[in-house]
């Protein structure tokens, strides 16, 4: 990545989709305190109020944030000092865990969005290793150095995993079935951790640090650091709100899969990351996806024929190698979204 003021024609967005509008609102993504879940929940019974603030959330903005979800401060700022630790390394270090066309796991500082380069460095791994039938490969690479790296980091990765099935809970009960109507769908899950490093970028006003875009899986988990630059497209008008920085809390947001599956309820939000000139910028993402070989459509509990099904189905694995192979590389076509099995 080059830091000298030169601008290089791959980082550079169409003008429309630079970041100069950002508002930073007070009206912003609401604010979720899931205290409640350990302090007030016996047996099978979650509290009222907890589930109305996340069916409002996920349905009027498909983002919020939580505070109080059960993971340590203290393991949260270990994850964070090593992730910065990693991206510390000389080049020549971290190249040694490339990701290669073979195995999307590992190292990246080329990855596009949208057919547009981002302005960031990435270390993906899968939080359950695996060699699908469909091809998928989800085999990690770890770095010998820093010490300790993978311990802190799976760690980091089985502590937001818990979090993620709590999620889906709150999120099944919302749309009125069973707490645990969606957990099967992920026993083979393909979930992967993401660390991103955003350099400082010598011109934020033209390039971003991942272009806009939608998550594609069901659930996002992200830890980000003090320094902000995550805007999120706002559905009542359209515009784009910075995701104010809470120390100590997640992001949350709804990913295609559960778009689908709640048959448009819940929609995924357009959301993208803006880069500055002056501060290096930390985040982890836990993309939290099903199995490979499930076939995502509206759940049957949730379509009639006053509301029926708005999507066909399709496969979870082969929609996630694509998207992999689309984000590894520039590709002369568009990528796949979840458009495509739109019904007419
Ligand atoms: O770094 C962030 O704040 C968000 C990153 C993101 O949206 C992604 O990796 O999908
Ligand atoms: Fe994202």
């Amino acid at each position: 990545m080059a830091h000298s003021a030169q601008v290089d024609p791959a980082f550079v967005q169409a003008p429309e989709h630079r970041s100069k509008e950002t508002i930073s609102s007070a009206d912003g993504v609401p604010l979720i305190d899931l205290s409640p879940l350990f302090s007030q929940r016996t047996c099978n019974t979650f509290p009222a109020t907890l589930l109305a603030e996340v069916e409002a959330a996920c349905r009027n903005w498909g983002f919020f944030q939580v505070i109080n979800h059960g993971i340590p401060l203290e393991l949260l700022k270990k994850a964070e000092a090593a992730e910065k630790e990693f991206f510390g390394l000389p080049e020549k270090d971290k190249l040694k865990v490339r990701r290669d066309e073979a195995n999307r796991f590992g190292y990246y500082e080329s990855e596009h969005t949208k057919n547009v380069r981002d302005w960031k460095r990435v270390f993906d791994f899968a939080l359950q290793e695996r060699f699908d039938a469909t091809g998928l490969v989800l085999k990690n690479r770890w770095p010998e150095v820093p010490l300790g790296f993978r311990e802190t980091i799976e760690e980091y990765a089985r502590s937001v995993e818990k979090l993620a099935f709590m999620l889906l809970e709150l999120i099944s009960l919302t749309l009125n079935l069973p707490p645990k109507r969606l957990h099967a769908f992920f026993e083979e899950q393909t979930t992967f951790i993401r660390l991103n490093h955003y350099p400082p970028c010598p011109y934020p006003d033209l390039a971003l640090g991942v272009g806009r875009h939608k998550d594609s899986g069901a659930l996002t988990i992200l830890y980000q650091d003090s320094v902000g630059g995550l805007d999120v497209k706002r559905r009542s008008d359209g515009e784009w709100v910075r995701v104010k920085p809470i120390p100590d809390s997640f992001v949350i947001n709804i990913g295609d899969v559960i778009q689908v599956w709640s048959n448009d309820k819940y929609m995924s939000a357009e959301h993208r990351v803006s880069v500055n000139s002056e501060r290096d910028r930390f985040s982890i993402p836990f993309f939290f996806n099903p199995a490979s070989h499930i076939d995502v459509r509206p759940l049957p509990e949730l379509v009639s024929d006053r509301n029926p099904g708005k999507y066909k189905g399709y496969n979870w694995g082969e929609f996630f190698k694509r998207r992999m192979d689309s984000d590894f590389k520039k590709l002369e076509v568009e990528n796949i979204q979840i458009d495509h099995f739109k019904r007419a």
